[in-house]
């Protein structure tokens, strides 16, 4: 099984509507919510796939429940650790007129230090279960900033592969732990190494320590720097929809190559179908499967010469 882990777990709220009239009364036309944050939407993604995948990370209060009971109801397999604080929701803002998303995202709980123990003491019994763990997100207030380093060092313990999705110090502080990949979009990326030319910070991400870097950068698809070479992979078409979770679906793609190793150009192709499909979603953590089937033989990949 593939595990994911969202420390900072969160009940997504969706909201549709044609445009945002700022400073005035937003009528919204659908309302949805679920149960989000990166790695449970990387594990709906995986679960779609039929690859049995296991949620892990922290929620607490009544959006905790409400976030367990969603994720039963989904069929989904959850280990969360209840913490006493109340886990946070994030808004989704669809403008359908403009095609553009905007996001809200609640800062979230403040994790004490015995509940952070208490979930290194789960992972330690889950990890080496697992054929690749999959760490995704922010990382709550309270938990340290080398949270995703210490994961990463206690599976790779097991020889369990760690994918990393993450931001600022909690990307760049664990490369040195050694991630068989990690998954920034451009701006993580250049948050990250300071460039703004993604193969230039593609490569860094590679000198600090990470095996495999798969930087995902919207329209113009997934570029990859690996140890096998390196790849750009585009969208045959510009996709117009709901963005939030199109970088978990493609980490849930990489992911599931990595586990079964599919050759590099094709884990490329599936992701970024897959990213593109879960574009054409409405809700995060989905993806369309049709749209997913006629994509797929449609992206082009192409090798990429590092020294140029
Ligand atoms: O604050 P984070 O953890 O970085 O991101 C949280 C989040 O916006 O990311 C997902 C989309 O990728 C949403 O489902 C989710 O709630």
């Amino acid at each position: 099984m593939i595990l994911t882990v969202t420390l900072n777990a969160a009940l997504d709220v969706t909201y549709q509507l044609d445009r945002i009239q700022r400073r005035g009364s937003n009528r919204v036309r659908t309302a949805a919510q679920r149960a989000g944050g990166k790695g449970v939407n990387v594990s709906r993604v995986l679960d779609a796939l039929g690859r049995p995948t296991v949620i892990t990370g922290l929620a607490g209060g009544r959006n905790g429940l409400t976030v367990r009971a969603d994720l039963a109801a989904a069929g989904l397999r959850e280990q969360l650790l209840t913490i006493e604080q109340e886990s946070r929701r994030t808004v989704a803002v669809v403008e359908e007129a403009e095609g553009d998303t905007t996001i809200f995202l609640e800062p979230g709980p403040v994790v004490s230090a015995t509940e952070w123990r208490g979930f290194l003491d789960l992972y330690r019994e889950l990890a080496p279960t697992a054929s690749a763990v999959v760490l995704s997100g922010s990382l709550p207030l309270g938990v340290p900033r080398d949270a995703y380093g210490v994961l990463i060092g206690l599976a790779r313990i097991h020889g369990v592969p760690v994918v990393l999705d993450a931001d600022g110090a909690a990307l760049s502080d664990s490369l040195a732990a050694g991630p068989a990949l990690v998954k920034p979009n451009a701006a993580e990326l250049e948050r990250a190494t300071g460039t703004g030319d993604p193969l230039a910070g593609a490569l860094a991400l590679r000198a600090a320590g990470a095996r495999a870097v798969v930087a995902s950068l919207g329209p113009a698809g997934l570029l990859a720097c690996t140890p096998e070479g390196s790849w750009q992979a585009r969208p045959p078409e510009r996709i117009a929809g709901n963005p939030t979770g199109a970088g978990d679906a493609a980490v849930a793609a990489l992911t599931a190559g990595l586990v079964a190793g599919t050759p590099w150009p094709e884990r490329l192709r599936r992701a970024v179908a897959l990213s593109a499909a879960a574009v054409l979603s409405p809700l995060a953590g989905g993806f369309d499967a049709a749209a997913y089937r006629r994509l797929l033989p449609l992206v082009s990949v192409r090798a990429v010469h590092e020294g140029i």
